[in-house]
């Protein structure tokens, strides 16, 4: 049965979605990969509907797929699909520009965090609704993080350190240069909430990519203010996210 969005709800979500998928292996565009049967988009897009101040939701599909994207989320919910961009920011700025006028707060959500709760969706909403221009969910980092920089060019005192590879590789040595305090890092989540002005305006005077839609917002000048993120917004990336997120399938208190 096709869920029915809030008429009277106030946010519109927009669902990057048109990733490849290349750090989760062979088998297509991300967000149709199957979990438990179903494409990772089909969860996420019903956890949004399920959310009772989601009026409006815009998906960018991978280019190719956006008329079967259309045809698969017919029988979930009522959603716009735009053709999604070659980086996860224009997929957003081609969402952005399908927002009805008429709404004022914008989510961005990744297809990826397919099983992220309604509740989720809701307290970030609500932090943009009492008067935070830009919201992200975030959790405490755990693990001890250091800073590295490659043994073979290694950075004299006082120099910034070469950007290092997102990963070290057999034969590629790096050196650690310090360890971070974890105590002020944070993790980020979507979805990422924002005033639509606000994230008009960043998107608008964006002179570069960047990872998240808050990092724009921030290069523009603006505050964005944390609420707790959840365990189960997990970003799908690798194989081993896919296990987790069948297993947490079965957790009772995931929805
Ligand atoms: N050109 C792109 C790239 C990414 N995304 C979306 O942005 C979200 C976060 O990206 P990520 O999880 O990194 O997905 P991929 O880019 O698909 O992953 P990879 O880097 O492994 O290819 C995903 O829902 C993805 O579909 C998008 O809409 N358009
Ligand atoms: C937006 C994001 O989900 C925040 O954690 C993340 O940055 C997107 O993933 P990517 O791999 O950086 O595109």
């Amino acid at each position: 049965m096709t869920a029915k969005l809030n008429a009277r709800g106030d946010v519109a979500v927009l669902v990057p979605a048109a990733g490849a998928g290349l750090r989760l292996g062979p088998g297509g565009p991300k967000a149709l990969r199957l979990l438990a049967g179903e494409p990772l988009l089909v969860h996420a897009i019903r956890r949004l509907a399920a959310a009772p101040s989601v009026r409006v939701i815009i998906v960018a599909a991978p280019a190719p797929e956006t008329e079967a994207v259309r045809e698969l989320l017919a029988p979930i919910a009522p959603v716009t699909v735009v053709a999604g961009g070659r980086e996860r920011q224009e997929s957003v700025a081609r969402a952005l520009a399908a927002v009805p006028p008429d709404v004022d707060i914008v989510l961005v959500h990744d297809a990826a965090r397919a099983l992220t709760p309604p509740q989720l969706i809701e307290s970030v909403a609500a932090a943009v609704r009492s008067g935070h221009p830009a919201v992200i969910p975030v959790l405490p980092v755990v693990d001890t993080i250091k800073e590295v920089h490659p043994a073979a060019a290694p950075a004299p005192a006082g120099v910034a350190a070469p950007p290092a590879a997102e990963m070290p590789s057999p034969g590629r040595v790096e050196v650690v240069a310090g360890t971070v305090d974890r105590a002020v890092l944070r993790s980020v989540q979507t979805p990422q909430g924002f005033r639509r002005d606000v994230l008009v305006a960043a998107h608008a005077g964006a002179d570069g990519l960047v990872t998240d839609d808050a990092g724009l917002v921030e290069k523009a000048g603006a505050a964005v203010v944390c609420v707790p993120g959840s365990e189960l917004a997990l970003k799908i990336t690798r194989p081993f996210d896919l296990v987790l997120a069948e297993a947490l399938l079965h957790v009772p208190w995931a929805p």
